[in-house]
């Protein structure tokens, strides 16, 4: 679980600085079940984060928390330095877009956006919503019912009725669930554009890792009420720490493997009898076995004893399983002399030869492309596919 300070004396004053979102200790039980365990989590201010992981995990209920929706069992939620853990929902500087927009259908658009405003009797109620709804592009349809638009110009509506409230946190729940899968593409842009104009910090709860990767600048996988890894997209995706985190982002091909040697920057592994090297930054071991991953566009084949362009680490005696031609690209199951199948995708960038169900090929990867991780975890958590020994 990845940690992020403590709270010595020193501690404290950084406590009172810190500007963004500090969750410490947060832990919600419902009767004997820990939804969310232990969490501890900064989310700088100003940052689209992304809080991503499987059903069940935790993610909404963290989201609850910080909504004042759901009271904590324990722990503290800090924003921009004010302990908010036990202010009502309504007095926190925080809003919520969930799935079901939760429109008025009987306002229209205009109404509907100005509604937060005219409560609370705000002057510039005209103009403040028109610049809203010029930001969510929406300014033609000020007229209309939400009966008459499109699931995603709702949802942009949901979207700009929070924003006006000027929140310190803007918390999406799934919010582009309902969508197609066309639209929901369209808006994650349209999402990424929006946070980035009004800069404010928003929150993403999802179970859909493309989503994440796409939009977040700091991704935090949630497993089981517990944040397995947190960072860049890229970060996670290249360099996971766990077999969870591996498999959840993207597909990966794990392979069991014997620690021979560590020297310097390289962790040299005996797979099934071929030496392999493994980058140290990105062994996430210390036993004597561990699960070599490579990702399966890392994975050149070619015909047996080609020479490929991957020093270190080439692996002869497969045979083609399995061959799904994408015209891009072109995905192969292989399996290797022990027995485990392994995932390659092959870009059709200039001359490549396309292979055969049954033909014998040869893999390789450059070895700073692997990772390394703990053989202790289970090598299929968080997968719904092949690649993983066993
Ligand atoms: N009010 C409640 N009473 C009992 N258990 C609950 C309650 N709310 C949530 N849970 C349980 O806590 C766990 C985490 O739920 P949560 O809704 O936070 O998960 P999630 O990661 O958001 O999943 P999903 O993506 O399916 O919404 C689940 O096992 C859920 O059944």
């Amino acid at each position: 679980m990845e940690r992020t300070g403590g709270s010595t004396s020193s501690g404290e004053d950084r406590e009172a600085s810190y500007d963004g979102l500090r969750l410490r200790a947060l832990t919600k039980s419902f009767a004997t079940f820990t939804a969310v365990d232990d969490l501890d989590l900064d989310v700088p201010r100003g940052s689209f984060f992304a809080l991503l992981g499987p059903s069940g995990c935790g993610k909404t209920t963290t989201l609850r928390m910080v909504a004042g929706l759901e009271t904590p069992t324990s722990g503290s939620i800090v924003l921009a330095g004010d302990d908010i853990t036990a202010t009502k929902p309504y007095q926190r500087p925080v809003n919520t877009v969930f799935q079901s927009y939760a429109l008025f259908p009987h306002l229209d658009i205009f109404e509907n956006v100005a509604f937060g405003l005219r409560r609370r009797k705000q002057k510039n109620v005209e103009s403040e919503v028109k610049e809203m709804l010029d930001l969510v592009e929406l300014g033609p349809q000020a007229r209309k019912r939400p009966a008459q638009l499109s699931g995603g110009q709702q949802q942009r509506v949901a979207l700009a009725r929070a924003l006006i409230n000027k929140p310190e946190v803007l918390l999406l729940d799934e919010p582009l669930g309902a969508l197609d899968l066309k639209l929901r593409r369209s808006m994650q842009i349209e999402l990424k554009r929006i946070q980035t104009e009004v800069g404010l910090t928003f929150i993403h709860v999802t179970h859909d890792q493309e989503e994440a990767m796409t939009m977040a600048d700091t991704v935090a996988v949630m497993n089981k009420g517990v944040i397995e890894q947190m960072g860049a997209p890229a970060d996670l995706y290249e360099n996971p720490r766990s077999t969870f985190v591996a498999n959840f982002l993207g597909q990966s091909n794990l392979v069991e493997g014997a620690v021979v040697g560590r020297s310097g920057d390289v962790v040299t592994m005996d797979m099934h009898g071929i030496a392999v090297s493994v980058p140290a930054g990105r062994s996430h071991t210390t036993s004597e076995r561990g699960w070599i991953g490579i990702r399966p566009e890392k994975v050149l084949i070619g015909a047996p004893g080609e020479a490929l362009d991957a020093p270190g680490n080439t692996i002869p005696g497969g045979v083609v399983t399995d061959v799904s031609f994408f015209g891009v690209s072109t995905q192969y199951l292989v399996r290797m002399p022990w027995g485990q199948e392994l995932q390659v995708f092959q870009q059709n960038t200039g001359r490549v030869t396309i292979f055969r169900t049954g033909d014998r090929v040869e893999l390789s990867w450059r070895p700073e492309y692997a990772f390394l991780l703990d053989h202790a975890q289970d090598a299929s958590a968080g997968a719904d596919k092949v690649g993983a020994d066993g």
